[in-house]
């Protein structure tokens, strides 16, 4: 295998994009990064701790930006603005640290936390063009502060600070979610049993050739939802159909796109959609964004909550969020091989066909000779 890229920065700079990078046609972003949509609601969360209409009214927003595309923005959200200034501060702080800086806490090989490039995923055909810093948050007893970078000054104390209010807004939404279920205000998060948090810092530098490429490809998140932090680039796009149609999410100052993800769509019972989205990048300016993962613990039990009635399970098995998660990644890493492959086959063909050509032009030529 080619070895990993170690740093963007180099790369960044060049004319052409590396042929690492280099999607297939049909995975290529089909919008601009900076050609808004406002279809994704904007929802402010002020009064949802008081019972009454204005909490129903948001509660009925949510439900439905859920069930139509699995995403929504959230302003009014109560995380403290100082602390998401200084988030974003710190983290492109840390991007701009020198190569062997951010390689000190390298990820590759599989270790838990840490900095690399593109994803900690292994086997892909195809790189995104990203830097990551990724770290895990909750639960508490679990973190590994080994794989905390210690630069720059202040990183842990305003990461940890800002995990703990994003939990607390994360299980804020998760009580709407259960209402909206007709459950308990806690069922949620009580199926995640103890909730996880993983939080990753997503850095897209300038791209060379930002339209044969992609900053992340298309995905949905595995876990419950996702809150994500991004600066006013522009780069985040969803698709309802499939891939065939996309729109890029409107930067809203402040706000956290919520994203949910495959265990939220099948404890609704697929009531509510597992958004599908990608980034993708641009030559004008560097984006930030960040990502934060709230997810069930790995033997919380997958299966909907409850069934509406007439409604058939759209799960066929109970299974553990560690098994969900497995055969998640064994079917992208299934699905990249089998691309990889018809790829390779198709420019087989296309170097037959090429040298069939030279043949048959050469006869013609020795027959009018
Ligand atoms: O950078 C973005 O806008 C998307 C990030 C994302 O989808 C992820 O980290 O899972
Ligand atoms: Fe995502």
């Amino acid at each position: 295998m080619a070895p990993q890229v170690t740093s963007l920065a180099q790369l960044a700079e060049e004319n052409s994009l590396h042929q690492k990078f280099i999607r297939d046609e049909d995975e290529r972003p089909k919008v601009a990064y900076d050609q808004f949509s406002d279809d994704i609601p904007v929802i402010s969360l002020a009064g949802i701790g008081e019972s009454g209409s204005q909490r129903a009214e948001i509660c009925r927003k949510i439900v439905a930006a859920c069930e139509e595309w699995g995403i929504f923005q959230v302003v009014d959200h109560g995380v403290d603005s100082k602390l998401i200034d200084d988030m974003t501060r710190l983290a492109r702080e840390f991007f701009a640290l020198p190569a062997e800086e951010k390689l000190r806490f390298d990820m590759s090989g599989g270790k838990k936390g840490g900095f690399i490039v593109s994803s900690h995923l292994q086997g892909e055909a195809v790189q995104d063009w990203r830097e990551i810093v990724t770290y895990f948050a909750y639960p508490v007893k679990a973190r590994d502060y080994s794989r905390w970078p210690d630069k720059p000054a202040g990183w842990r104390v305003v990461t940890e600070a800002y995990s703990e209010q994003l939990m607390g807004l994360g299980c804020k939404l998760l009580e709407v979610l259960s209402e909206a279920m007709g459950l308990e205000k806690d069922a949620l998060s009580q199926a995640c049993l103890e909730m996880d948090q993983k939080v990753v810092v997503n850095f897209y530098p300038q791209c060379p050739q930002p339209n044969l490429t992609l900053g992340l490809k298309r995905h949905t998140d595995p876990g419950t939802i996702t809150l994500l932090l991004q600066d006013q680039v522009g780069g985040l796009q969803a698709t309802r159909d499939g891939g065939k149609t996309w729109i890029t999410v409107l930067p809203v100052e402040g706000a956290f796109v919520v994203n949910l993800g495959d265990h939220g769509h099948y404890m609704s019972n697929g009531r509510f959609k597992n958004a599908d989205h990608q980034a993708v990048v641009n030559s004008n300016s560097s984006r930030l964004s960040i990502a934060t993962f709230q997810n069930p613990a790995p033997n919380a039990i997958v299966y909907p909550l409850k069934l509406r009635e007439g409604e058939k399970a759209v799960m066929e098995e109970v299974i553990t969020y560690m098994e969900m998660y497995k055969r998640k990644m064994s079917r992208d890493l299934e699905l990249a091989r089998l691309k990889k492959l018809a790829k390779e086959k198709r420019l087989q063909e296309e170097e037959l066909q090429e040298k069939n050509k030279l043949k048959s032009c050469k006869g013609l030529e020795e027959l009018l000779a």
